[in-house]
């Protein structure tokens, strides 16, 4: 679990974060999304470290990551997982030796224990066979996973995934989502993902936060959002006509389920 202490963060006299508290739960997709500029890269780089707050905390399992030394913050650094934009691939490297390289870093035990750790990782996004091909040589798809399988190579606690969906087409997108989520679950990983993408807030979204200007303007699940009444946040998530026809849709089919039905009259 991570958690967001009344963070605050400034460039000058540009305030970016005015004072945001979130909680980032075990085992779940994390969402942190908003409109171009509300913030959210600036969050995920105060939680990873990237970039110190001005005031308040990140506490990593309830330690204050943010008033650590800095050989403390390399234990929690160790266990932390990150999928960039555009997937960062060394390009001199093949898919081999990119997923090799936290291993190298970080890792301990033979290069026997570690090319087979390897080989699992590339088994569990599909990319075996592609072990010794070069980025160069391979999919924007494949590459995701690549950087996916570089990610979890080290047995993370955390993954942090900046935007994984950009640049990808709908059905490759929703392929990475479903390993994202899979291996969340799986591993019970504290997962958090900066995302403008409505397919991954629909599907896979367990816990988001909605940043508006800076602030934190709404937290739920997925099916939270379908009934939320936050003005916002609608205009935001059911842009379009087709959004708000499709939000109607599921509404009224999620109206049909009991539990939902008690949990509305309740609210
Ligand atoms: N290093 C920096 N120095 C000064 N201003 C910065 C810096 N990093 C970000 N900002 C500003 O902080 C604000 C929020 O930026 P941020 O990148 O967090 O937005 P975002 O929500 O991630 O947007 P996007 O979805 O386009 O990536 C922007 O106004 C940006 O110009």
């Amino acid at each position: 679990m991570i958690e967001l202490v009344n963070i605050k963060k400034g460039f000058g006299d540009k305030v970016i974060l005015p004072e945001v508290s979130a909680l980032m739960e075990t085992g779940k997709v994390n969402l942190i999304i908003g409109a171009s500029g509300s913030g959210k890269t600036v969050m995920m780089k105060c939680m990873v470290g990237l970039m110190e707050v001005d005031s308040g905390k990140v506490l990593y399992e309830g330690k204050d990551f943010t008033g650590m030394e800095e050989k403390n913050r390399k234990e929690i650094r160790r266990e932390i997982g990150m999928l960039f934009q555009g997937s960062a691939l060394f390009d001199s490297m093949t898919v081999e030796q990119n997923v090799m390289f936290p291993l190298n870093m970080f890792g301990s035990g033979s290069l026997r224990d570690k090319k087979k750790r390897v080989m699992e990782c590339l088994e569990r996004v599909q990319l075996k066979d592609a072990a010794k091909k070069f980025p160069a040589e391979i999919s924007g798809g494949m590459k995701k996973r690549v950087g996916i399988a570089r990610a979890i190579v080290l047995n993370p606690k955390y993954l942090f995934c900046d935007e994984p969906n950009s640049g990808l087409d709908p059905q490759t997108s929703l392929l990475i989502d479903k390993l994202i989520k899979d291996i969340t679950k799986e591993f019970n990983i504290t997962t958090v993902i900066n995302t403008h993408d409505m397919n991954t807030v629909m599907e896979s979204g367990d816990h988001i936060v909605y940043m508006y200007q800076g602030r934190k303007q709404w937290e739920g699940s997925n099916k939270d959002i379908i009934f939320s009444k936050d003005e916002k946040l609608n205009d935001f998530i059911f842009a379009s006509d087709f959004l708000r026809e499709a939000k109607e849709i599921r509404q009224m089919e999620m109206f049909q389920q009991k539990d939902w039905r008690d949990k509305l009259k309740k609210d």
